[in-house]
């Protein structure tokens, strides 16, 4: 099975609110939330990669911070292996374009959304 890189960014705000992303109905994983980020391109490093899908996909500006955790999730047709880091907004404020919305969620509501399987590790160590 294929398998791709994907970077993730937990985006947290002043509050230690965490930046949760709807996916919309052209994308796939249609109505899961799953963290800002994508697939890191050939010869790309996980930072340059998620300072870019971020800037493409919420056009802000952010600062990579601490690796979270890396899992790899199998879905029926692509295997994906999701690196997560902490994240804050340098520059702009996160605007949606690709997404169906953008929340800023509690850590402890976390899990009233319904996540992309693959984003569950990183959503039960933000929860401790
Ligand atoms: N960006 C992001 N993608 C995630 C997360 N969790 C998760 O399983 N994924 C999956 C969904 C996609 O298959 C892939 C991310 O690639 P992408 O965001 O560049 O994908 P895309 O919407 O362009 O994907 P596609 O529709 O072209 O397949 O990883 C997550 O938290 N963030």
């Amino acid at each position: 099975m294929k398998q791709i890189d994907v970077v993730a960014a937990v985006i947290l705000n002043e509050q230690n609110e965490v930046l949760c992303a709807l996916r919309s109905v052209t994308m796939s994983l249609p109505g899961l939330w799953e963290f800002p980020g994508g697939k890191i391109e050939q010869g790309e490093d996980p930072h340059t990669a998620l300072i870019r899908e971020v800037k493409e996909e919420l056009r802000c500006v952010i600062e990579v911070g601490e690796k979270i955790t890396e899992t790899v999730h199998e879905y029926p047709a692509i295997k994906v292996r999701l690196i997560s880091y902490f994240a804050k907004v340098i520059s702009g404020i996160p605007q949606v374009t690709e997404h169906e919305s953008l929340v800023y969620q509690k850590k402890n509501e976390l899990l009233l959304l319904e996540w992309a399987p693959a984003d569950i590790p990183t959503v039960q160590i933000l929860i401790g």
